[in-house]
C-alpha cells in the first residue's frame, strides 16, 4: 500500500520498520497566536523522543501537527508520504494518544480500545484480543468491562494508553501520556513506549515531567514555539 498501513491481525506484537519521519519548517498558528515556529525534526525507526517544555510552549500543538490534526505551514512527511490530515495520517500509521484520554465514558473500556481497531479494518475477534492484550500490558485486565466514566482519572489514561498501544502504529504520539499516574504506573507506561520504539516504531512524548523525558533516548524543548534539541537519540 503506498497510502496505507495494515496493523497485523494477531495479539502477538510483531515488529514495524517505521519510515523516517520528517518536519519541516512547521509553523502552527491559532489566528494571531504563533504556537509553533519554523520546527524542524526528524526522527527514525527505535527512536523514543520527549518533547518538553512549558505549559502552552507548543507540545501539544506539534504533536497534533505531525499527526494531520491542525493545519500548519511547513511539510511533515513519513517516509515519502506527506501528512495531509488525520484521517490520512491514520492510514499512514500516524497514532495519538491525546492528552485528557479522551474516551467514550459510556462505553467500557475493552469497547473504547476495541472501537478505533474495528474502524481501522481489523477483524472482531482479533480486535478483541488485542484489546484485552493492551489492556493487560497496562496493568487493567480486571477493569475491561468497566464503564470508562467508572474509573480513576489514572485508570483512564492507562486505557488511552492501552488504545494507543493497540493500534500498532508506525509513529506514536503520546500527549502527556504519564501525568495522572502514579510511579510504578507511570513506570509502567514509560517502559511501554520504550518497547513500541524497540519495535520500530517512532515514540514522541509530550511531559512536563523531567524524570519521564529524562527516560526517552532523545529531548526536544519548545519555549514559546521555538524548538530547541536537547538530547538526541545517538547521545
Ligand atoms: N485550539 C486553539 N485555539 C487557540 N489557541 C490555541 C489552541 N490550542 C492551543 N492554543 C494556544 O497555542 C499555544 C500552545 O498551546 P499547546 O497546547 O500546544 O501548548 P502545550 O505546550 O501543549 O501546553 P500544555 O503543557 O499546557 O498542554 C498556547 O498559547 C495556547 O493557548
Amino acid at each position: 500500500m503506498t497510502d496505507g498501513h495494515r496493523p497485523g491481525d494477531g495479539a502477538e506484537l510483531e515488529d514495524v520498520e517505521s519510515p523516517p519521519l520528517s518536519v519541516e519548517g512547521v509553523t502552527v498558528r491559532y489566528g494571531s497566536t504563533v504556537a509553533v515556529v519554523d520546527a524542524d525534526l526528524e526522527a527514525y525507526a527505535g527512536e523514543f523522543i520527549a518533547i518538553t517544555g512549558h505549559s502552552g510552549a507548543g507540545k501539544s500543538s506539534l504533536l497534533w501537527a505531525i499527526g494531520g490534526a491542525v493545519a500548519c505551514e511547513g511539510t511533515v512527511r513519513i517516509g515519502d508520504e506527506e501528512v495531509r490530515d488525520r484521517a490520512q495520517a491514520a492510514r499512514l500509521g500516524i497514532e495519538v494518544i491525546p492528552q485528557g484520554s479522551a474516551l467514550a465514558v459510556l462505553l467500557s473500556a475493552e469497547e473504547n480500545v476495541t472501537l478505533p481497531l474495528l474502524a481501522r479494518g481489523v477483524r472482531a475477534e482479533q480486535a478483541q484480543r488485542r484489546a484485552k492484550a493492551a489492556l493487560e500490558s497496562v496493568g487493567l485486565h480486571e477493569s475491561g468491562s468497566h464503564l470508562a466514566e467508572e474509573l480513576s482519572g489514572g485508570q483512564q489514561q492507562r486505557v488511552a494508553v492501552a488504545r494507543g498501544l493497540a493500534l500498532r502504529g508506525r509513529v506514536l504520539l503520546a500527549d502527556e501520556p504519564t501525568s495522572e499516574l502514579d510511579h510504578d504506573n507511570r513506570e509502567r507506561v514509560l517502559a511501554l513506549l520504550r518497547a513500541e520504539a524497540r519495535r520500530g516504531a517512532i515514540v514522541i512524548m509530550a511531559t512536563h515531567d523531567p524524570e519521564a523525558a529524562e527516560e526517552a533516548d532523545g529531548e526536544i524543548r519548545l519555549d514559546d514555539g521555538q524548538l530547541e534539541t536537547i538530547r538526541t537519540p545517538a547521545g
